[in-house]
Parts: structure tokens; sequence; C-alpha cells
């Protein structure tokens, strides 16, 4: 599994310890910043990160900010991205198991370590269900294709 991770500088303590998480799991990271906690963007990081999952380049992204709402909002914008934020494990595994979900954000002000890893490890090993799910996001996608007119 290929894992990719950003934060912004609200995000960097959480996003370090969510790679070491991914280390234990054997996942393959690639960690894309940012390395201080001067104060940047997360559209920034957010965009990085969804152009490599949206390309095919790995099996999920990661994207962690102060509450992770900034990060959630700019990934949705992406084609083919379908993020979800989450505060619970019940979230992260019904957001895999029904939307299919190839983007996790996560809130370092919201969420506490342990709880965060205990969300990334949920949205990590639950498969997507399919069946009834599945003309769903055929819908979102042609949403996507719409673009809003
Ligand atoms: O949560 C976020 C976006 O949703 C950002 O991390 C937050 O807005 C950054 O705030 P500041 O620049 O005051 O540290």
């Amino acid at each position: 599994m290929k894992v990719i991770i950003a934060s912004d500088h609200a995000g960097l303590e959480l996003r370090r310890e969510l790679v070491n998480v991914l280390k234990e799991l054997r996942a393959e990271v690639d960690d894309v910043g940012p390395t201080t906690n001067a104060s940047v963007d997360y559209p920034d990081f957010a965009k990085q990160v969804c152009w490599a999952v949206a390309a095919g380049d790995y099996t999920f992204g990661v994207l962690v900010c102060g509450t992770g709402i900034g990060m959630s909002i700019t990934a949705n914008k992406y084609r083919g991205i379908r993020a979800a934020l989450c505060t619970s494990e019940f979230e992260a595994r019904m957001t895999r198991a029904h939307n299919d979900a190839n983007v996790l954000c996560l809130g370092q002000r919201v969420v506490g370590g342990g709880l965060a890893r205990s969300i990334l490890e949920a949205f990590l090993s639950t498969p997507f269900e399919g069946g009834r799910h599945q003309k769903r996001l055929d819908k979102i996608r042609e949403a996507e294709s719409e673009n809003g007119r």
C-alpha cells in the first residue's frame, strides 16, 4: 500500500506521528512536508497530495491541518478525489465502506494522537463495499463533469 501524506504548520506534529504509524504498518509512505512549523498555506500541500492520488500513484492520501476542514474543502475540489474529514473510527470505516474515500483529512487541534492513529488504521483497513454504493459514486463522478452548471 502506498500512502502520500502532507500537512500545514498546524498539522505538522500529528503528521509526523502518523508517518511513524504508517511505517509501523509497513505502508510505503511519501511525506511531502512541510519540514518546519513556519506558517504555510494548506491548499499548496493539499494540491500535491491530491494530484498524486488522482493520478493513481498512491493508494491513499492523508492531509492534516489545524481542524482538517481547510484540507478537506480543498481536496474535494480535485476531480477523482473523495476526501473525508474524520473525527472517529466509525466515520473512517463508513467513509471507506460506503464512499470509497481516497483521502483522509484530520485536525491536529481536534483529535489527539491515539485517536488519530485508530482513525488512520480503520481507514486503511476497511474495504469499499461496492454494490448500491457504486452507483452513488458514479453520480458523484457525473457531478464532477457537470462542475456546478
Ligand atoms: O485548520 C486549518 C484550516 O482549516 C489551518 O490549519 C488553520 O486555519 C491555520 O491557522 P493559523 O494560521 O492561525 O495557524
